[in-house]
């Protein structure tokens, strides 16, 4: 069967991501922020006879590209590649969007427009005739919502007519428009919008106005934004124990099982202890005490991103970042590391300027990402909550852990002024950052889609990594060279270092073999201890907490580790993206040491303070 390629193009956050979602069934990442999307993403769908492959291209003003991700959406569009071009448009802000739709109209004829956002506009009282639309344009238009399914159907029916159209996909290399053309551009939709589009209330956006003079004021901005993140945290913590606890006690029970059914098949002892003690353990922690933290925290952060807040983030922060002669999207991307920072490194590409691309790149991992966030909240709930914790006991954990976030963001701001004042010099380039309206999060889909699609990353990371991890760790552990395990001559090696900072060789090895994945961590530290120690039974975290009690963690081991878990190397995904996205190994080099040197001098100082009071 002939495969039709169908490009979606369109300006920022109109809903290209979703349409596409919508159509092919896949899980792109959308949110309600403009460049969400910065590179080219494949899917496929068919209707009746014919199979069809869409083509999710990067937002983009207008042809005239200025950055890289509107530089692959014009060069895509230009190429000739796809057989018809969907361009995806906001039904609330029309006018803007005809430019675009006008402008690829000058390249290829084989068009469909889609009118997305109709509930939007409904809303705003926006009435748009479609019909006459398609008539001035010349070309078939169809309305959308595209957040459902149904009214998806249309523009299915009007891709597979267009494709029908012989000729279909004839490129045209060229889109250099001159100022006069650009200029008739702009008249002719200003006169198309004027037929098609008629507004009975002209204060629509009133509300979020209201919203924004409170959320991006010099006074409240700020604070509010504090106050939001500490209340995530606060329900993530709170919400996090409880589940954790049930999910503990599962894994135990099954191990107890596990264990008697291994006793009566008679299996050797060694593969007895690195299966069940190596690697059942390892991949029943990472479950029962690092996702329900992330269970909680990714939805409501994606809540809030769904709802718009994120580019009020970067509003906020532009002034800092702007400091730090840095760029105001830095925020967005610093965002984003908070979910992957491999994922925040590729994001950088919305910012023009490679100087301060690359700014924005090298301090990423100063915000801890899913695999390193559950680390911290698993040893703040050890170290400093305990089971039956009251109030006010939270609400300091919850101070802690924001400390640690702000503490990163401080870094973060920092070592961007630093590197702007040493090897990356240069001005700050100024930039427009639309403010995106309010739009109500979709919390069915969100809280499903995130509790499923990082339960299943993390499950998936941990089955891959920190299975093998824990059988090289029993391993090490039970090779014997002379008196002491390999595994001891390993931490043994690293200890008299490891002091210095504030922790001991077992910490330190974790997080060099916790490399591949920082969800590691913390299990290779907890199969490090249990393989010298003698507790081998762990069914709570307060019997975690007495097995690096017993390996002689204080609060300061407890809070070095956090600083360490905070500023420390990338881990090796994110450290491959930064080379492909910096074509660089000097960058990639300099990305790895800077936040571990940040962590080493960091520890060294807090420890060697901190000794003093213990
Ligand atoms: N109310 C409503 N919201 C929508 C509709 N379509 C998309 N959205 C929301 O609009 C936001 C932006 O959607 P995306 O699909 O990420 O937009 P995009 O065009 O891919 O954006 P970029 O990748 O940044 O260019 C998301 O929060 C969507 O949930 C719609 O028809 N109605
Ligand atoms: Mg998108």
């Amino acid at each position: 069967m002939e495969l039709k390629v169908i490009a979606l193009a369109g300006n920022p956050n109109v809903g290209k991501s979703t349409v596409f979602n919508g159509l092919t069934g896949l899980n792109q990442h959308t949110g309600n922020w403009p460049g969400k999307t910065v590179t080219n993403a494949q899917g496929k769908f068919t209707y009746k006879d014919k199979s069809f492959v869409l083509v999710d291209i990067p937002g983009t003003y207008s042809l005239m590209a200025t950055s890289v991700e509107e530089e692959i959406a014009r060069d895509y569009i230009c190429s000739g590649e796809a057989d018809v071009i969907v361009v995806v448009t906001d039904a609330t802000c029309l006018e803007r969007n005809l430019n675009l739709v006008l402008q690829i109209l000058e390249i290829t004829t084989n068009v469909v427009v889609c009118v997305n956002l109709l509930d939007e506009a409904k809303k705003k009282k926006i009435h748009i005739d479609l019909g006459s639309l398609s008539n001035l344009l010349g070309v078939p238009v169809v309305g959308t919502v595209a957040r459902s399914k149904k009214s998806l159907e249309k523009l299915k029916e009007q891709i597979y007519f267009a494709t029908l159209i012989e000729n279909a996909g004839s490129g045209n290399s060229r889109h250099h428009f001159t100022e006069e053309e650009a200029e008739n551009i702009i008249r002719k939709a200003s006169f198309i919008y004027r037929q098609c589009v008629s507004t009975e209330n002209r204060n629509y956006n009133y509300f979020d106005r209201k919203i924004d003079r409170i959320v991006t004021s010099r006074t409240f901005g700020i604070p509010l934004m504090i106050l939001l993140l500490g209340m995530i945290f606060w329900i993530t913590i709170v919400g996090a124990n409880y589940p954790s606890g049930i999910l503990s006690d599962f894994f135990l029970h099954l191990e107890g099982k596990l264990l008697t059914m291994s006793e009566a098949l008679e299996l050797p002892t060694w593969l007895e202890g690195s299966l069940i003690l190596g690697v059942y353990k390892t991949l029943t922690w990472v479950i029962s005490v690092m996702l329900p933290p992330m269970a909680i925290f990714f939805p409501l952060f994606t809540l809030l991103e769904d709802f718009g807040y994120l580019p009020r983030v970067a509003f906020n922060m532009d002034q800092f970042f702007r400091k730090a002669s840095a760029h105001g999207k830095q925020s967005l991307t610093m965002c984003m590391g908070f979910g992957c920072n491999a994922c925040g490194v590729i994001g950088c590409r919305i910012i023009d300027s490679p100087r301060e691309r690359l700014i924005a790149i090298l301090t990423n991992n100063f915000v801890p990402c899913n695999g390193r966030f559950p680390t911290l909240i698993a040893i703040i709930t050890m170290f400093f909550i305990t089971s039956d914790a009251g109030p006010t006991q939270t609400v300091l954990s919850t101070l802690l852990l924001l400390g640690v976030i702000l503490l990163g963001i401080f870094l973060t701001l920092m070592m961007s002024k630093i590197l702007s004042g040493t090897i990356l010099k240069g001005i700050p380039s100024s930039f427009a950052l639309e403010l995106p309206p309010y739009r109500r999060p979709q919390f069915g889909k969100v809280i499903l889609r995130s509790i499923l699609d990082r339960t299943l990353f993390v499950l998936g990371r941990a089955v891959i990594i920190a299975a093998p991890a824990g059988l090289i760790i029993w391993a090490l552990a039970n090779t014997f060279v002379g008196e002491a395990s390999l595994l001891a001559h390993c931490t043994d090696f690293l200890d008299p270092f490891a002091r210095l900072l504030g922790i001991d060789g077992v910490i330190l090895m974790a997080f060099i073999l916790g490399f591949p994945a920082n969800e590691i961590v913390v299990p290779i530290m907890i199969m490090c201890y249990m393989a010298t120690g003698n507790i081998t039974e762990l069914d709570s975290l307060d019997q975690l907490k007495a097995l690096f009690v017993d390996n002689g963690w204080t609060w300061l081991t407890a809070l070095c580790t956090m600083l360490l878990c905070l500023l420390h190397f990338p881990c090796g995904t994110t450290c491959l993206t930064i080379k492909k996205e910096t074509q660089s190994l000097k960058w990639t080099l300099l990305a790895f040491l800077i936040p571990t040197a940040a962590g080493f001098t960091l520890c060294f100082i807090v420890a060697s303070i901190g000794r003093l009071f213990i």
